[in-house]
This record gives C-alpha cells, sequence and structure tokens, in this order.
C-alpha cells in the first residue's frame, strides 16, 4: 500500500509543497512566489502572512494536484530558507515585524564592532559561523533595539524567537508548538553545536536573553500535529531541517566526504563531516549536517549569496532574455566566453571572501562583447564561485571526486558540464532534482516508520546524468586564473 509524506519548502522566493510516495516519486506539488521587500539599501524583508498564506495555499494545491486528503498523508516535514528571523507575540501570535531575510545587511556595522571587540574566535568556536548579518542572532537583537514596545514585550516574557520552520510550525500547530530542529538552530549564531544547547554567553553578549527560544529537537522527530481546521485532517509534523541541510539528505549524502551543492538563489555546497566538527581555516562554516535520535552529524560549507539570482538580473534587470531556459542556448553562442568575467557581487561577496562591500563587476569587455558573452559569464560565474569553494575545502583538507548536484539551475546542461570540467571532478545530477523537499520527506517518513533506515534510504537515490571533465588542466587553470583576478578587481579587504 502507498505510503504518503508532505513536504513542505518555504523558500526564499517562494513556497513549495510537494507529496511524495514512499519511494520518493512526486505524486502532487503547489507552489507560490511571493512578494520581496527592499525598505532600505541593504535591508531584504518578507511579509509573515505571505509565508504563512503561501504556505496553507500550496499544501491544499499539492493535495488537489495528487488527488489526496489531508487523512491520507502520513506525516509531513518542514523545511525552509535558513536564518531569515521572526519575532511574534505569544499571547496574539502576531509577527512583531516583517521578517528579516538572510541575505539582510542591516546589522553590518555592529557584526564590524563584534569583530573588532575580538570575538570572531569564540563565535567560531562555539557555533562553527563567522560573525556576519546573515545569521539570526544580529537580527533579534534590531528588532529588540528598534521595534517599538517589543523590547517591554520581551520583558514580560511574551516574545517568541523563531527561524520560518519554527514560524510556520507555531501557524500550523495553532499556537501549540514552539519548537525548531538543530539544523536551523545551527545557523542563530547563538546555538553551541558541540553542547547541542543554546549559549548563554552569547546571548548575554547580544542582550538577547528575554526573547523565548524554541526548544531544539532532532531532525526527525515528533514536533506537533498540524492543527485539522488548516488542511481537513491532522497530519503529523515529524521532520524539520533547513533547506540546505535537506538538500544534503535528500541527496543521500550519508557517508563523511560526500558533498553536494544546490543551486538556487544563492548556491550552497555542503560536505558531509561525520562526527567530526571540522574547523574551517579558510572561511567556510562548521554545522549540523541533521541530528537524528540524538547523534549530530557535522557538515562543512561554503555559502555563495549569488548564483540563480545572477540569471534573474541578466533577465529583469538588463533584459538579455525573457526566460531563464533560454541562457543555454544563448551561451552556446558566445565567441569570448573565455575572457568575459563576470563577478556577480550584488550584496557583497559570500564564502570564502565574507567581503559585504564588494560590488559587482564586468572584466574583459571589448566592442564585440555580445550578449552570449555576457550571459555565459552570468553562468559560468557559479561554477567559478564553487570552485573558490571547493578550493577552500581543501585547503581545509577536505578533498573528494565527485559532486551531486541540484536546484533550478542544473537543469542547465552546459552549466553543469562547465562545472565538472572547472573542477575537474564528476558531476552527478539526481533523477529526482527536488532534493530540499524530498530530504524532509524523508526525515518525516524515518519518525514515522515509512523508513527503517539511512540505507534504505540511499538505495532510492538515481543518478539522472553524470558530467566528466572533458577540459585540459592548462585550460583549466588559465581560465580560473582570470577569474581570480577579476575577484581581486572588486574586493574591498
Ligand atoms: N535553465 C536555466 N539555466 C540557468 N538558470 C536557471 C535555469 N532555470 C532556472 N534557473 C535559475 O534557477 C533559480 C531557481 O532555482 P530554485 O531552486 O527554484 O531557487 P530558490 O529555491 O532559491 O527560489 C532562478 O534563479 C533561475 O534564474
Ligand atoms: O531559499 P533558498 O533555496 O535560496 O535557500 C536559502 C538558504 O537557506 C539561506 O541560507
Amino acid at each position: 500500500m502507498n505510503q504518503f509524506l508532505l513536504a513542505i519548502d518555504q523558500g526564499t522566493t517562494s513556497s513549495r509543497a510537494i507529496i511524495f510516495n514512499q519511494f520518493g516519486q512526486i505524486i502532487g506539488q503547489g507552489q507560490q512566489e511571493f512578494a520581496q521587500h527592499f525598505p532600505e539599501d541593504g535591508w531584504v524583508e518578507h511579509n509573515p502572512s505571505d509565508l504563512w498564506q503561501t504556505t496553507l495555499q500550496v499544501c491544499k494545491e499539492a493535495l488537489k494536484d495528487a488527488g489526496l486528503n489531508a487523512s491520507d498523508i502520513t506525516s509531513a516535514g518542514i523545511t525552509n530558507q535558513r536564518e531569515t528571523t521572526l519575532l511574534w507575540d505569544m499571547e496574539t501570535g502576531k509577527p512583531v515585524y516583517s521578517a528579516i531575510v538572510w541575505q539582510d545587511r542591516r546589522t553590518s556595522d555592529y557584526c564590524q564592532s563584534l569583530v573588532e571587540q575580538g570575538y570572531s574566535d569564540k563565535v567560531q568556536q562555539k557555533t562553527g559561523l563567522l560573525i556576519d548579518p546573515y545569521f539570526s542572532a544580529t537580527k533579534i537583537r534590531w528588532m529588540l533595539h528598534h521595534v517599538v514596545g517589543v523590547k517591554e514585550r520581551a520583558e514580560q516574557g511574551k516574545i517568541a524567537f523563531g527561524t520560518v520552520d519554527s514560524y510556520l510550525l507555531w501557524c500550523l500547530t495553532d499556537g501549540q508548538q514552539h519548537r525548531t530542529d538543530a539544523t536551523n538552530a545551527a545557523r542563530t549564531m547563538i546555538f553551541n553545536i558541540h553542547s547541542q544547547d543554546w549559549d548563554q554567553e552569547l546571548i548575554e553578549l547580544l542582550g538577547i536573553g528575554t526573547v523565548k527560544l524554541p526548544e531544539v529537537m532532532d531532525s526527525s522527530a515528533d514536533f506537533g500535529v498540524i492543527n485539522e481546521k488548516w488542511l481537513g485532517a491532522e497530519i503529523p509534523v515529524q521532520g524539520i531541517a533547513g533547506d540546505q541541510q535537506a538538500a544534503l539528505f535528500g541527496q543521500a549524502c550519508f557517508a563523511p566526504g560526500m558533498v553536494k551543492s544546490t543551486y538556487g538563489t544563492g548556491c550552497f555546497l555542503i560536505l558531509n563531516t561525520g562526527d567530526q566538527v571540522l574547523k574551517s581555516e579558510h572561511k567556510l562554516l562548521s554545522t549540523v549536517a541533521y541530528r537524528l535520535d540524538g547523534q549530530v552529524t557535522y557538515a562543512l560549507e561554503g555559502s555563495i549569496f549569488v548564483a540563480g539570482a545572477a540569471i534573474q538580473w541578466l533577465r529583469d534587470g538588463l533584459k538579455l532574455f525573457s526566460h531563464a531556459s533560454e541562457t543555454e542556448s544563448l551561451a552556446q553562442q558566445a565567441l569570448n566566453a573565455d575572457t568575459v568575467y563576470l563577478v556577480p557581487a550584488f550584496t557583497g561577496l559570500g564564502a570564502p571572501y565574507w567581503d559585504p562591500d564588494a560590488r559587482g563587476a564586468m572584466i574583459g569587455l571589448t566592442r564585440d562583447t555580445s550578449v552570449s558573452d555576457i550571459v555565459s559569464a552570468g553562468l559560468r560565474s557559479v561554477c567559478y564561485q564553487t570552485k573558490d569553494l571547493v578550493d577552500a575545502m581543501a585547503k581545509d583538507g577536505a578533498h573528494f571526486n565527485s559532486l551531486r548536484v541540484d536546484g533550478g539551475m542544473v537543469v542547465n546542461d552546459l552549466v553543469v558540464q562547465f562545472l565538472s570540467d572547472l573542477l575537474g571532478i564528476a558531476v552527478e545530477r539526481p533523477k529526482v532534482t527536488e532534493t530540499t523537499a524530498l530530504g524532509v520527506a524523508y526525515l518525516a517518513g524515518l519518525k514515522a516508520g515509512v523508513y527503517d533506515s539511512l540505507e534504505q534510504i540511499s538505495e532510492l537515490w538515481q543518478a539522472e546524468h553524470a558530467f566528466h571533465p572533458e577540459m585540459g588542466h592548462d585550460s583549466r587553470e588559465k581560465l580560473y586564473q582570470g577569474w581570480r583576478n577579476a575577484v581581486h578587481r572588486v574586493r574591498t579587504s
């Protein structure tokens, strides 16, 4: 008999719900985009009601698409854009402000002051993270200091903090559960990844001790039950993970040394490091890959802020084409692909540079530079940035000879082939590229007893295509040197 798992994937630009059967096949889905708000330079916000309402709608759409009722669903999971921060009043259930999105840079100066006070080592040692506005903690502090009345309500013990998973769980359970999982907690900059507890010293340092923090659970656990008023029947929520960790899980990267890279708005390369926290000397992040039965599997992560977003900019900003799918044929016509570089540092550079003040550039332009050359440079920029991460990992002692990829961009064969050429390793694209949703469905299914073991899940993973390097060493080095020069031109630190 078929069993069905509902995966809620609340991402940066859209909310998605996918229903899988126990074989990891997609049975139904729904997706809705929502508005991005940029109230000031470097600020990025979402309306919490958009996050919640689109989530609810896509769940209904997915059920309809699958021809199922909520009562047919065995278990549900939530995966989410990470770090994005919400505070809400626990009495009214109302968010006190917008959701401050992971890309938001408003706490840059405060982060810089923490660095100057010498807290970098302590933060990295405890949380595995670098001090950066990217993470949740300084966003919480900003709301306490800037939103009228919130500090007072927090002092009365009425204000809850949550990443998007927590907030959605709160809504879905009708205010019954205030919980998160270890992968999401690990992105806040106040969670000790060794002891698996909230870190009181960092909480006090930031002055955010009055806010109620969610209970941190395994990634596969009994988080609560979706109230029947939302979808027509109760559904247990038994999986939660940040979207990049869920993708690692969906790619079945369960053995130390296995690595995946997801190409959506940004790009996130995550390497399974087993039960070891690998401390990076090259500005990568140590984080929680997943936590099962109290056992933590750790990961090393490289985060790039702009990947598919560069393609969106070429489409919407420069209006060079109407659909992302046109980029492959356009780039195939590029005559100067090897000499034109686009550094998409629109919101600064992420790993391994962490240069929030860098800005984008196009280098190598001549009179015969064409639209095709620029599009090709945009696509290739994603591969060059990945090589930056892979090289940083190698310097940290982490080597691998194949990479699993997923996300909206990997339908583009040209991108994946160039990636393989540049890295000089095999790049594997799975049959199901919705690995984020699949990963959290697996986590829910593990708790629900649909799956007994990780081995069983590994057996479900199937490659759709493996790309092998076709480029020679010298060409690869020459192209990459050109990229290094281009990045050097935009860096401020
Ligand atoms: N054929 C393509 N070639 C290159 N980029 C693409 C292609 N199709 C989609 N994209 C890019 O992939 C991204 C969407 O991927 P997705 O995984 O849905 O992102 P997210 O989950 O971050 O919203 C968009 O930025 C889009 O520009
Ligand atoms: O929503 P995505 O897929 O762009 O992922 C965002 C990341 O979780 C941010 O850390």
